[in-house]
């Protein structure tokens, strides 16, 4: 998060937050308690989440899960069904107010960058400054291209650009008019994979530099990872989580949260004696009392193939080699389904097919059994 005391300034109330082309003020945008429904259909049910300011908070979920409504709603192109929508302590959307989507102040950044082919770069940039006169939105623009690397080609048009250039031209275009909130709607899914890397460093450190709060919604949590200060996890239209990623990843609040972060085995096990002991051996210390029956998520890094030591025996039935990891697949004594394991490349030496299996304390993560673990 940036530092909250330099940013968090209050704009003028009159426009809820727009300002003229000067310095960007980040904003505190609230959902609170969001219902959105569509005939009989609950796409939201009861979200209340708040985006600091200054902070870059990603939507992450599932598709489906209900990500592009809640940018919807907040860009104003699409009206709740209940719960008020507040920016900085102002309501902007609720049942005493609803502020046009080109008096909030918010940017909206679509999916496909929606860069005009007809129009120059400079021209796309300067398309949201309609306020200002035209020395004025040119000046702007170029200050905007000149942010992202992109003066040079201010002239040319949107086809002749890489998708990574027309991504920033895209950010360029969603930060000139200041936004003191800028949605991003999957920035990065047009990209390809090597490309990606370098465009989300680059949109991170614009982000940073431009001050504006900014909600990402991905469906990816090692993007999500990468670029939030803190990731809300969404699933069937409600908020499952909302922390740091590495609350998510360390306290998942459950076996949806633990597997949309890492890749998982899961096994049953039952506490006994202060342990949880499952068909790998106790794997876990735990305070339930004896009896509860508990599912254990296993990270595949944590399921560790050794040629001796003690442990349960496994054999190996199959294996792939993924550069820098052997994925391996194991029968395990005493489970009738086999395990995945995810160890350094060569460890366990080619052709060995019988091992034994030990586990990671640090990659076991313990769920009481309610009905929706079972
Ligand atoms: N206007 C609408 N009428 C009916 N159903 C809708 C409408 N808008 C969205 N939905 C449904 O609401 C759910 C949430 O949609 P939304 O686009 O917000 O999800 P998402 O998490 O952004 O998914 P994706 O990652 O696929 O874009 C989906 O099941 C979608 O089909």
């Amino acid at each position: 998060m940036q530092d909250q005391q330099s940013t968090a300034i209050a704009p003028s109330t009159k426009s809820a937050g727009r300002t003229s082309a000067g310095v960007s003020f980040a904003a505190r945008l609230g959902f609170e308690d969001i219902v959105h429904t569509v005939g009989s259909t609950t796409i939201l049910s009861g979200i209340s989440l708040t985006a600091e300011p200054g902070e870059i908070l990603c939507l992450l979920g599932p598709s489906g899960s209900g990500k592009t409504t809640m940018l919807r709603i907040a860009a104003g192109i699409e009206r709740q069904t209940a719960g008020r929508l507040v920016l900085n302590g102002q309501e902007i959307a609720g049942p005493d107010a609803f502020v046009p989507p080109e008096k909030r102040g918010i940017g909206l950044m679509f999916q496909d960058f929606a860069l005009f082919p007809h129009m120059s770069i400079a021209e796309n940039v300067r398309f949201g400054l309609t306020a200002l006169s035209g020395a004025a939105s040119k000046r702007e623009a170029m200050v905007a291209l000149e942010r992202v690397g992109l003066a040079d080609v201010a002239r040319q048009y949107p086809h002749t650009l890489s998708g990574g250039e027309q991504q920033r031209v895209a950010l360029a275009r969603a930060l000139t008019p200041r936004p003191t909130v800028l949605l991003m709607d999957e920035p990065f899914s047009g990209l390809d994979s090597r490309l990606k890397d370098v465009v989300r460093t680059d949109t991170l450190q614009i982000l940073r530099e431009s001050r504006a709060t900014a909600i990402i919604v991905t469906h990816d949590a090692e993007e999500a990872m990468r670029m939030g200060d803190r990731i809300a996890l969404l699933r069937d239209g409600r908020l499952v989580q909302v922390g740091t990623a590495a609350q998510l990843y360390s306290r998942p609040a459950d076996l949806f949260t633990a597997g949309f972060f890492s890749e998982l085995n899961v096994i049953e096990g039952e506490v006994r004696g202060g342990r949880v002991v499952t068909a790998l051996g106790p794997v876990a210390d735990s305070l339930l009392s004896d009896g509860t029956p508990v599912t254990v998520a296993l990270r595949l890094m944590g399921l560790r193939l050794e040629e001796q030591s003690s442990g349960v025996l496994g054999r190996i039935v199959a294996r792939r080699f993924l550069g820098g990891v052997d994925l391996m697949t194991v029968a395990i004594e005493g489970l009738d389904y086999p395990l995945r394991s995810r160890m350094r490349a060569g460890i366990v030496p080619d052709g060995k097919r019988d091992v034994v299996v030990s586990v990671d304390l640090q990659d076991v993560i313990v769920f009481e059994k309610t009905p929706d673990h079972r």
